[in-house]
């Protein structure tokens, strides 16, 4: 904005208008992205009932139940970091990336791809490796924590943002919100799975959205608030 306010007058229009295309391409690429992964996150809390309990017991021992966790928490609670990296990973929500092109030819483990093919990164091949990722198909956020309880060097977000020079510039903003908001909801709600009318639980078998973007389709579930929070930490809320 303060570069636009000293540009020219003639120009104004010019800038006003990148900046309205700037703010929307933002806004695209980031409601269906982290909306698709905090809808994972949810499918995953109910499914794994453990790691929410496991997620919940950190928090309140990490944080206490009489305020919300911050941004400075984040170091101090490398579970919660494992349960995004694998939210990211169990499901990633652009399973064949974006179609990129090569700009010269080149030879790939002893393929010849020529210059301008179109070539889409396999991220759900990555995200699937057993060797990798053993049991892959299950949600474990300790898989990506050491025998000491601290985060491995291996971070799916390496490659759910895609790569090279488009890779998701949004990528650190997602980071930073789904974050935010898993820690917090985790802190504040007890997710799990809904009962009939006569307190049986309703079972469901999972459904995915396909295309470019996946996401799952609507699956039944209870959203409570947990017993120890009171009227003034939701109003932060
Ligand atoms: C968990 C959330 C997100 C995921 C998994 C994600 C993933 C991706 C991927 C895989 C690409 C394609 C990269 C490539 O071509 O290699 C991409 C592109 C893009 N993302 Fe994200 N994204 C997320 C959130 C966001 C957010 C929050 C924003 C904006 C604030 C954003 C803005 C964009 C834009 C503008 C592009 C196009 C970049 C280009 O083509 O040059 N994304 N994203």
């Amino acid at each position: 904005m303060q570069r636009m306010e000293k540009q020219d007058e003639e120009f104004k229009p010019v800038f006003e208008n990148a900046l309205k295309k700037a703010a929307t391409t933002a806004l695209v690429g980031a409601y269906e992205t982290t909306t698709s992964t905090l809808m994972f996150f949810f499918l995953a809390m109910v499914l794994y009932p453990d790691v929410q309990k496991r997620a919940q017991v950190v928090i309140d021992s990490v944080i206490g139940t009489d305020r919300l966790p911050t941004f400075e928490d984040r170091a101090s609670l490398p579970y919660i970091d494992a349960v995004l990296r694998e939210t990211l990973r169990w499901q990633p929500i652009l399973p064949l990336g974006t179609p990129h092109a090569t700009s010269s030819a080149d030879v790939y483990n002893g393929y010849f791809i020529p210059k301008g093919a179109t070539i889409m990164s396999n991220t759900w091949a990555i995200s699937r490796d057993e060797k990798r990722y053993p049991d892959a198909c299950n949600f474990m956020p300790e898989r990506f924590l050491d025998v000491n309880g601290a985060l491995t060097d291996d971070d799916p977000a390496e490659y759910v943002f895609g790569f090279g020079r488009r890779r998701c510039p949004g990528r650190h903003t997602a980071d930073a919100s789904v974050w935010s908001a898993i820690v917090t909801m985790l802190a504040t709600l007890d997710i799990s799975s809904a009962k009939d009318d006569n307190g049986n639980v309703i079972n469901f078998t999972p459904k995915f959205t396909t295309g470019i973007t996946r996401h799952p389709v609507f699956f039944p579930c209870n959203i409570s608030t947990r017993p120890h929070i009171h009227s003034e930490l939701l109003d932060v809320v």
